[in-house]
């Protein structure tokens, strides 16, 4: 509706301004609560005088003072009225809850009234507006290592697996956008406020946040939140112990300070509203303090000054601004007690989709697009790296860098190591620091590059050897200086600076440009070092802690640190990372390179101190892993993300010798990998130990994010699996084609185990031919992939052949009535077939009654599942027919159908002639509490 004197030509016009503030007065006195700005803006217009302003200021209520502004515009004419409208929809904060008024009126407001201006005086607007300001101008650049180099968030951003957990950390499935994370999809505890994103190193949380503020400041975020404060958890570590500071002073002094607000209006309207506020908190998993506050009482008062630590845990608990949001990220393996958390997500890297999308967005340029793509797709391995997205653009970068040098520049090879993509990174740091004559070759030469920007490197090794030493993150001038770092050397890209509100102060700070980063150089310190005894390489293995619920001593509402282990190999990820570091370093193919900056026999020594303790603690480790023996599957042993450290570091070492031992040592049937957060490039390190292994092995790799590059890296070791369990991982038609290959090549498998991944009627004509040419495979789990009535047709005919096949999961697919008739075929005269489930498939009566008649000819079967479908008394009494004769079932669970009380008696007929058949489940059919009476001399047809 337009609104306003009509100087639009040709536009009609809506209903009077006048009309509207009479009709619509009643919306308008509730939800106009700033007064102030509208007479600020009459007054400056010309539409009022002083006198006028100072009536109404007299009024003590805001109501009062809204009804008498509105008789007061009304009685100046439509054009005050007009411009009244005008100011409420301008002065977009100070109104924010008429959105949905101006919506519903379809506001739009004439030309001539868009030429008088509105200037939005609300402390609180304003405050809100510098808000949106300072965060549109810091969120909008990915940080790259040069200010030139920086691009644009929105040109670079691009969706990761944002998986939901609930409060006992099972899949909840998939967030379909940021703009979700914050609504109610996923919340487990709605009286918690805290929302708790975790990811491994690298996998994007801070650009999650950083996308999520930025979406902010545009107004893009589907929230009402006024204010929105971005913390750093690192921060928190760099004040002393003495230090204290008020809710207050967190707020308005480490983050954003209101300008003009004589009153304290915007602090006072914080702590009535905190519903309008969202924080975020960056990486908790770097907050390192002694200090133990266990015994410090809670903070309660938002002006009590207290150390800032405190005052942080008090706002994620909700003990201090009860109601505001808080986003809360850490690296995985940090644990936050669960009744702070409102709820939980974890971040799974880019999928093989998001990797295509994210190198188009790299490689505007088709020649260079399709060469990436090319390469990637033939080294599955290098297409795992890149699932991580620091690990992709570090590698893009560097392709990028290095192709405008070196016209021959490739991809790093299939046999990438993480430390090579570090080397690479620094490679591409040194050669801009190089002087001009150097760049000018044609020919790459890295070993040049190390040599000449040497210096420079050992500087920067040393600052980050010192911040791990210290448990510093953030770095100031002296450091940087006393470490021999040049004033240009800060341009090389290795550090950023740290921008000031994070910084406690005016002083100029800097920080690695990513933790990882950090954690690499002080591992390099370790290897350059020449003047220490070479069993110093070790400090960190040494000082690995194992602290399985993460900080804090300080935390009593969040969790307490447990008791410490010697494990070596369990510690939080950045001394992890420094260890894995140092074995990629030490190396035997990092050698060459490695001694054109140290000397071989320094080298020497502390490769050979290395491998020596590799392998004692592999064999400790190993020693001390859990283990049992079952009946089926042999001796178990079960691994934690731990063992997946040790083997990361193997790898990294490349050595074949502690690999081959490592196999040795598991010295099992049965490896349990579930639950070790093992990505795909992880894959690679696991085959490089388990191709080793001698004997036959079944390997459990269930609930890992493992998706086709990792099963591929995976081939090798097929051969030797005896069990392949790949359940809750993000696997496709095309890792079955390599099952498929492997599989029936080596015919040993008994069990595969595949469900929930994103298999298709394709991939399930894959696995039909695994269970028809495997003859030792006894069990397949299918269940929550994408498989229709195709193919269940196809799985139905293979297991029709199979003589082994004992146990078939399909829960949650949609094979309906058609899959159903073929699995009826399959079923009839089968001599192995024990447990079937074809749960929540969609199966309708008609499905239901082939079913049954093929079990007239069945005697194999004896659990049967079919909760949660569509089978009614249509076919009762054929299944009772089928109960009659069949001598194999014991469990028939029907849960879920729609059976009413004739169905029912008909099923207890047929019961009343079988004596193997335990128990028939009619739990949530159509038959009433008082109709279950009727079958209480049945007592194996059950109803609960
Ligand atoms: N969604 C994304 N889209 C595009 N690039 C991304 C995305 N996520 C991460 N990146 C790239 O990866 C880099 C590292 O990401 P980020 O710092 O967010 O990781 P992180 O999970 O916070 O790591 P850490 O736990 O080690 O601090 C970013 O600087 C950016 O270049």
């Amino acid at each position: 509706m337009l609104i306003g004197r009509g100087s639009d030509e040709g536009a009609p016009m809506g209903p009077s301004a006048l009309k509207i503030l009479i009709s619509h007065r009643e919306v308008l006195v509730e939800q106009v609560k700033n007064t102030q700005c509208i007479l600020d803006n009459l007054l400056s217009s010309g539409f009022v005088c002083n006198e006028d302003v100072e009536i109404i200021q007299r009024s003590t209520t805001k109501t009062n003072q809204v009804r008498e502004i509105l008789e007061l515009v009304q009685s100046k004419g439509e054009e005050a009225c007009a411009y009244f409208i005008h100011i409420l929809h301008e002065a977009y904060d100070a109104y924010i809850d008429l959105r949905p008024w101006f919506k519903d009126i379809e506001y739009k407001p004439s030309e001539f009234l868009q030429q008088i201006p509105v200037v939005n005086t609300d402390p609180i607007s304003k405050y809100s507006e510098k808000l949106r300001h300072d965060l549109g101008r810091d969120t909008c650049f990915i940080t790259s290592y040069s200010q030139r180099e920086e691009t644009r968030l929105e040109e670079l951003y691009t969706d990761t697996q944002m998986e939901i957990l609930n409060d006992r950390n099972e899949s909840q499935g998939y967030l379909e956008s940021l703009v979700d994370l914050l609504g109610d999809n996923g919340v487990f505890n709605k009286d918690a406020e805290t929302i708790f994103i975790t990811g491994d190193a690298g996998v994007g949380k801070s650009i999650l946040l950083q996308k999520l503020q930025n979406l902010w400041s545009k107004r893009e975020l589907n929230t009402r939140a006024k204010f929105f404060f971005k913390f750093r958890c690192r921060m928190f570590s760099a004040f002393k112990e003495t230090d204290e500071i008020s809710l207050k002073d967190l707020i308005f002094k480490h983050n954003c300070y209101p300008d003009m607000d004589p009153d304290n209006e915007v602090f006072s309207y914080i702590l009535r509203f905190p519903e309008t506020i969202i924080f975020t908190f960056d990486g908790y998993d770097e907050i390192h303090s002694d200090f133990d506050l266990s015994n410090v009482p809670d903070v309660v008062s938002p002006e009590e000054r207290t150390h800032p630590l405190l005052v942080l845990m008090n706002l994620l608990c909700g003990k201090l601004l009860k109601g505001s949001l808080k986003v809360l990220t850490a690296r995985t393996g940090t644990e936050v007690q669960s009744r702070v958390i409102r709820k939980k997500v974890i971040l799974k890297g880019f999928s093989p989709d998001h990797l295509q999308r994210y190198t188009a967005l790299h490689f505007p340029n088709k020649e260079h697009l399709a060469l990436v793509s090319l390469q990637l797709d033939a080294s599955p391995h290098l297409g795992g790296l890149c699932s991580i997205p620091l690990f992709c653009w570090i590698i893009f970068k560097s392709f990028k860098h290095l192709q405008s040098m070196y016209n021959d520049f490739e991809l790093p090879d299939s046999c990438v190591t993480l430390t090579s993509v570090f080397l690479l990174l620094s490679e591409v740091f040194l050669s801009r620091s190089s002087p001009p004559g150097l760049l000018k070759r044609s020919t790459r030469c890295t070993a040049d590059t190390f040599r000449t920007g040497s210096r420079m490197l050992a500087a920067f090794a040393r600052l980050a050897l010192l911040g791990i030493e210290e448990n510093r993150f953030v770095f100031r001038q002296e450091d940087v200086t006393s470490c021999g770092l040049e004033e240009d050397d800060l341009q090389v890209g290795y550090l950023k600076p740290v921008s000031h509100y994070d910084a406690c102060g005016g002083q100029a700070t800097f920080e690695f440009l990513h933790v990882t980063l950090h954690s690499f150089l002080a591992a390099f310190s370790l290897v350059l070092d020449k003047d220490s005894e070479p069993t110093e390489v070790l400090k960190f293995f040494a000082q690995c802690e194992y602290r399985k619920s993460h900080r804090f001593p300080c935390a009593s509402c969040l969790g307490k640190s447990r008791p410490r282990d010697k494990d070596p190999f369990q510690n939080n990820a950045h001394l992890q990372f420094i260890n894995l570091f140092l074995c990629g370093l030490l190396s035997k193919p990092n050698m060459a390179l490695m001694e054109h900056l140290v000397p071989p026999l320094c080298l020497k020594k502390k490769r050979a101190v290395l491998k020596s303790y590799l392998s004692n603690s592999v064999k400790l480790h190993l020693r001390s892993l859990p283990r049992f023996k079952s009946e089926t599957e042999g001796i178990k042993v079960h691994a934690m993300s731990n063992f997946l450290w040790m083997v990361r570091c193997i790898f990294e070492t490349n050595s074949e010798d502690v690999a081959r031992l490592t196999a040795k040592g598991i010295s099992a049937d049965y490896l349990k990998l579930a639950f070790c957060n093992i990505y795909s490039a992880d894959c690679s390190a696991i085959n490089f130990v388990l191709h080793h292994h001698r004997k036959c092995l079944g390997v459990d790799m269930d609930n890992n994010n493992i998706c086709d590059y990792g099963v591929k890296q995976l081939r090798p070791s097929f051969s030797k699996m005896t069990v392949v369990r790949l359940c809750v991982n993000q696997i496709t038609d095309s890792s079955i084609e390599v099952l498929a290959e492997e599989l029936i090549r080596y015919k040993i498998v008994k069990v595969l185990g595949l469900y929930k991944n994103h298999i298709t009627d394709a991939g399930a004509k894959l696995v039909a031919q695994i269970i028809e040419e495997c003859p030792r495979l006894i069990t397949v789990k299918l269940g929550l992939n994408r498989i229709t009535s195709i193919g269940g047709k196809y799985l139905a005919s293979g297991i029709k052949k199979s003589k082994s096949i004992f146990d078939v999961g399909m829960w949650g697919n949609t094979i309906g009535d058609e899959g159903a008739e073929a699995f009826a075929e399959a079923l009839r005269n089968h001599t192995s077939l024990t447990n079937l489930s074809l749960s929540a498939n969609g199966i309708t009566s008609q499905g239901g009654r082939h079913i049954a008649k093929a079990l007239s000819e069945n005697s194999s079967l004896h659990i049967f599942w079919l909760i949660g479908n569509k089978i009614s008394d249509e076919a009762a009494s054929d299944l009772s027919e089928a109960i009659k004769i069949n001598s194999g079932l014991t469990h028939v669970m029907l849960i879920d159908n729609q059976f009413s009380v004739h169905g029912a008696k008909l099923l207890s007929e047929g019961l009343s002639h079988n004596t193997t058949l335990k128990e028939i489940n009619l739990k949530g059919n159509l038959v009433s509490e008082e109709e279950e009476k009727h079958f209480v001399a049945e007592p194996r047809l059950r109803f609960h």
